[in-house]
């Protein structure tokens, strides 16, 4: 699945939608059994969640726009599908959130190319359940500088830490992928399914049991003058940065 929202591939509504109807359909397909999710945007896996779609909205859109971005990430989550990240470009926040939710994630070795959930840089914060990913993914002490300092880390640091499981040269992402998709699948399916459910459940449960009351958190918290300023002042640099 080669991901193309030109220029960044930020997580828009309308993207997240279409992201979940290929995603359904794929799982619908028997003949799949596994996804590599890769990006068609030269240097950029993902800017994360659509800056604009939390800046000056109402609360009813605010509210739209979160649940979309809780059911993209539960359907990667506990996908019955093998998925792999080939991870061809930067992934800060959101982008780093869909990768941390491949079951295996190769990232190209260039050190443009950073991963990590650096929303305290942008003066919001990761929702439980993002930071519940990181820390099952690097451990709690990593996660906890991680989180608070909105760590991005390039390629070697992100290996080091275990943010990914492999860095390989660019040219070689693709074809990484392809060979760790073969190791996955020799696997039958019903019992790594069944696994990665054992493993996973707990973690989405923490979300599914709380559903619309992390979207009304969402939305007060995104509605407030303080975060509304923050975003204003971090769309600005993202401007100015052009000159
Ligand atoms: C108490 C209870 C709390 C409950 C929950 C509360 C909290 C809310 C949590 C919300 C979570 C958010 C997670 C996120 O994902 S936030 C987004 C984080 N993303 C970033 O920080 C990345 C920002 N972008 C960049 O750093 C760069 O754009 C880049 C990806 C490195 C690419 O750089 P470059 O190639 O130089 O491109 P430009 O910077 O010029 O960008 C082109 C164009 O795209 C716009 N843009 C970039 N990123 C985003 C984005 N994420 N959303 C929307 N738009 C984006 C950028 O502004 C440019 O636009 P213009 O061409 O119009 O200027």
């Amino acid at each position: 699945m080669k991901m193309r929202n030109p220029p960044v591939n930020s997580l828009s509504l309308e993207f997240l939608t279409e992201l979940l109807i290929s995603l359904e359909k794929l799982e619908n397909d028997k003949t799949f059994r596994g996804i590599i999710i890769t990006s068609d945007c030269p240097g950029i896996f993902s800017a994360g969640l659509d800056l604009l779609e939390m800046y000056g909205r109402d609360p009813a859109h605010c509210a739209e726009y979160w649940k979309a971005v809780q059911e993209l990430w539960l359907r990667v989550y506990l996908s019955n599908l093998v998925v792999i990240g080939a991870i061809n470009g930067i992934s800060p926040a959101g982008g780093c959130l869909l990768s941390l939710s491949c079951d295996y994630r190769v990232l190209a070795n260039n050190p443009k190319y950073a991963i990590g959930l650096n929303e305290t840089l942008l003066g919001i914060i990761a929702p439980f359940w993002f930071k519940d990913v990181l820390v099952n993914t690097i451990g709690h002490r990593a996660a906890e500088r991680a989180l608070q300092l909105g760590f991005l880390f390039p390629p070697s640091d992100a290996l080091q830490v275990g943010i990914v499981d492999q860095v390989v040269p660019e040219d070689q992402v693709q074809s990484t992928a392809r060979s760790v998709m073969a190791q996955w699948l020799a696997i039958p399916d019903h019992a790594r399914q069944l696994t990665k459910n054992l493993v996973r459940k707990p973690t989405a449960d923490r979300l599914l049991q709380q559903r619309d009351a992390d979207i009304q958190n969402f939305v007060r918290f995104i509605s407030r003058d303080s975060i509304q300023k923050s975003l204003h002042v971090y769309l600005e640099k993202l401007k100015q940065k052009k000159g």
